[in-house]
């Protein structure tokens, strides 16, 4: 659905794909506490202007749009993971994180320069871990350099690094990524082939990158990015995106407390549809097949992460 062609003085990319307007009230009901732990916020661009060296134009997408997703999906929480098109600047991020009454906290994008002081306003507000994108398409250069100068300011705060990347780069970040000292979660699952088989040797080198290296946790998110014959969580489909279950599926039982979810809402740079994430939530008991699974990632494990002190007091 077209949400307009400008997003304040901005003009979007073309060809862009806007947000599913009035999604479907899932069929599976997510336990109670759960938290959509990835998704992004976009501007408002009036309010909150694109970065200069963005890759691409996104329609807005507001925090009181995602807030009512989050309500209508009957999600709790939100972690809100700072989108490239904003670059360093997450204002946008952190007025979303303010607004939330406690109920997202985020993850935001910061250069080498930045200051004690920042990273204490940024925690004050919310965020809890740094994203790196070494996704070519997404960014000018891939910000090897920078990440450990970078992890030596953020480490103390106990905050985590969050990484995205493709499969075809994991040979050769294997080693710079298992130095990270960090907790460290990878972005949809290192992004694999699902054109290739799950038990081979690409995937297997993901799986063995998470248990060589037990600070590794991973997003089991964005089925509609990796599926390639689907079928779209659209028009009441309740069995989307098969052929990414297995890689999925695989991640999830292998490594039940290293796992998250999220929508990915309202996922940039899809180039062919847009899902229903009402859908996209009755995709989950699909990847993950008992309640204790379910409620290890959507509950428990983005706890541990985002909301620890929740987890010090009994039943919050
Ligand atoms: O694959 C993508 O295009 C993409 C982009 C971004 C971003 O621009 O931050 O975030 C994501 O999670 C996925």
């Amino acid at each position: 659905m077209a949400h307009g062609d400008t997003t304040g003085d901005f003009e979007k990319s073309p060809g862009w794909l806007d947000w599913y307007d009035g999604p479907s009230t899932p069929a599976f009901t997510l336990p109670e506490g759960a938290v959509d732990a990835h998704c992004h916020v976009f501007g408002p661009g009036g309010q909150f202007p694109y970065a200069p060296e963005r890759k691409y134009t996104p329609c807005d997408a507001s925090a009181d749009q995602l807030f009512a997703l989050r309500d209508q999906l009957g999600f709790e929480r939100n972690v809100i993971v700072q989108a490239t098109c904003h670059g360093a600047d997450n204002r946008a991020l952190v007025d979303a994180l303010q607004r939330s009454n406690g109920r997202a906290r985020g993850v935001a994008t910061v250069r080498r320069d930045v200051t004690a002081e920042q990273l204490a306003e940024l925690h004050a507000a919310g965020v809890r871990g740094v994203r790196f994108n070494f996704v070519k398409r997404l960014v000018d250069r891939v910000p090897t350099d920078s990440l450990e100068e970078i992890v030596a300011k953020i480490a103390p705060l106990g905050w985590h690094v969050v990484i995205y990347f493709e499969a075809e780069d994991l040979p050769e970040l294997y080693g710079f990524f298992s130095s990270i000292p960090t907790d460290v979660v990878v972005d949809h699952m290192g992004r694999p082939d699902v054109t290739k088989d799950p038990d081979g040797p690409e995937f297997a080198l993901f799986l063995q990158f998470m248990r060589e290296n037990p600070n590794v946790w991973t997003k089991v998110s964005c089925p509609e990015r990796l599926s390639v014959t689907g079928p779209r969580a659209l028009d009441g489909e309740q069995h989307a995106y098969t052929d990414v279950v297995p890689f999925a599926r695989r991640v999830v039982e292998e490594f039940p407390g290293r796992v998250l979810w999220g929508t990915d809402w309202p996922h940039p740079n899809l180039k062919d549809h847009m899902p229903d994430d009402g859908l996209l939530v009755d995709y989950i008991p699909r990847i993950a097949t008992t309640p204790e699974l379910q409620r290890q990632l959507l509950v428990e494990n983005p706890r541990r992460l985002y909301w620890p002190e929740s987890l010090n007091t009994q039943g919050a």
